[in-house]
């Protein structure tokens, strides 16, 4: 059982002793803060309790005074200074990432903590897909050239190494903590990736200290050692990637086409380093709407059970049906037909404008994510294939495919 979950269910016999029902300990219907930019929360938490939709950034903290429990997003910090002295038993964050929450001080207030992991790893997937195959479209080279380095192969890392594997494309994989830990795999050194990858992509959670400290894990003279045409790719955190440093690469003309999703800092990016990428986006990369209910799913399951209330819920009695119904693909899978597929799902260009238009406006960077557009994985896709190898690919790689031979 992972730690965070132990720690929900250590929290739930302790919520047991004193509060059955979903009544707080006074009687009342339990308050649940729900951050506004959480699909389906409103509808899920009203069957465990009274619910409040709040705004994560900044949070409005008279809110917190008579609340039970603090549903986030990554926009708001989670701490002593935010809940000393309230009455919230349980915060869930339906994110991946847990650097805004600090863990340590829940732990030693009493707090039941729980996260999302993996929720939106497949959108992450789907985003650095469509930034690759517009990049090797428009530079014309073929993805099955490339070698990809992975650096953090987890839920994301993982997904990624899978996809580009299933397409015949070389990646070589980083992960300290998997590798001393036994993980089979085959695991390289950072500066073995940055010698010998083409693409560079980061996936790890953010740490300020530690023994895998990723706090600017690439910094200036990582930058500078990576081979002239590299692609570097940053959906993990910003301060993963020293922002300053790379800037000053660029303008100093080293030869990088550079992807960020994420900034160092947020939500103010430095509109010089926007002006210098590729592909710059507002922290959307796992922002599909399976994404976003499969993280409020999972911290709406993790607190029912800290209540006593166990529910689940199935992710298709959610969902809208997607907007394409169906298409139909003859013949085989090339490179140019498979990024056609991608963007028909999701083209990455589409948020890289809408940020370009807003940089540096106050404000615009929250609108941009609170407002996004609807965006759905390749698995709402279904592809019906008269080439079965191509059916097996699509499948593979996460598409609704079938093989249907023509009569
Ligand atoms: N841009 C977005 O919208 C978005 C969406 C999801 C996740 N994220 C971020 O991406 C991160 C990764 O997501 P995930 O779901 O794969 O998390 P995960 O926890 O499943 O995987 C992270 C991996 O990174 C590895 N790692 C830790 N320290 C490392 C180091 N120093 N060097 C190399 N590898 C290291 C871990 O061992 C782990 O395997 C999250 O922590 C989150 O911050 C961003
Ligand atoms: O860590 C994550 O899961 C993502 O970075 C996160 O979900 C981004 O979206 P936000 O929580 O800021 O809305």
């Amino acid at each position: 059982m992972a730690l965070s979950a132990l720690r929900v269910c250590l929290a739930a016999r302790l919520w047991h002793t004193c509060a059955l029902n979903s009544r707080s300990q006074t009687g009342t219907l339990v308050k649940i803060l729900v951050d506004e930019n959480m699909p389906y929360a409103r509808d899920l938490f009203s069957r465990l309790g009274e619910v409040k939709a709040v705004p994560g950034r900044p949070i409005p903290v008279a809110e917190l005074a008579d609340a039970d429990a603090l549903m986030v997003r990554s926009v708001t910090k989670v701490n002593a200074a935010l809940l000393q002295g309230t009455g919230i038993k349980f915060v869930g964050t339906a994110t991946a990432g847990t650097d805004h929450v600090d863990d340590a001080w829940l732990e030693q207030a009493g707090i039941a903590f729980s996260a999302a992991p993996g929720c939106n790893a497949i959108a992450v997937v789907e985003y650095v897909f469509s930034s690759l195959l517009m990049l090797a479209e428009r530079d014309g080279f073929a993805l099955t050239d490339r070698t990809v380095g992975i650096v953090g192969v987890g839920n994301v890392g993982g997904r990624l190494q899978a996809r580009l594997e299933a397409l015949g494309i070389r990646t070589l994989l980083c992960d300290p903590p998997r590798a001393d830990h036994g993980d089979a795999g085959d695991f390289r050194s950072l500066d073995e990736l940055v010698r010998e990858a083409d693409v560079l992509t980061f996936h790890t959670p953010l740490f300020k200290d530690g023994p895998y400290k990723t706090l600017h894990l690439a910094d200036e003279a990582l930058i500078a050692r990576l081979k002239p045409g590299t692609i570097l790719i940053n959906a993990c955190r910003g301060p993963v990637v020293d922002n300053a440093a790379l800037l000053q690469r660029l303008q100093a003309g080293q030869a990088l086409s550079v992807v960020l999703d994420v900034w160092e800092p947020e939500p103010d990016l430095n509109v010089a380093l926007l002006d210098r990428v590729d592909i710059g986006t507002a922290h959307i990369a796992g922002y599909t709407l399976e994404g976003k209910a499969r993280g409020t799913t999972q911290v709406f399951e993790a607190y029912s059970e800290f209540i006593g209330k166990r529910q689940q819920v199935a992710l298709d009695t959610l969902l809208p049906a997607p907007e394409f119904g169906r298409i139909t693909l003859h013949g085989g899978l090339d490179q140019s037909t498979l990024k056609r597929l991608v963007h028909l799902v999701y083209d990455v260009r589409r948020d890289d404008a809408l940020l370009r238009k807003v940089a540096g406006t106050p404000g615009e960077f929250d609108k941009l994510r609170k407002h996004y557009l609807e965006r759905r994985e390749w698995s709402s896709l279904y592809v019906q294939c008269d080439d079965a190898d191509a059916a097996a690919l699509l499948l593979k790689l996460g598409f609704n495919a079938v093989h249907t031979p023509v009569r």
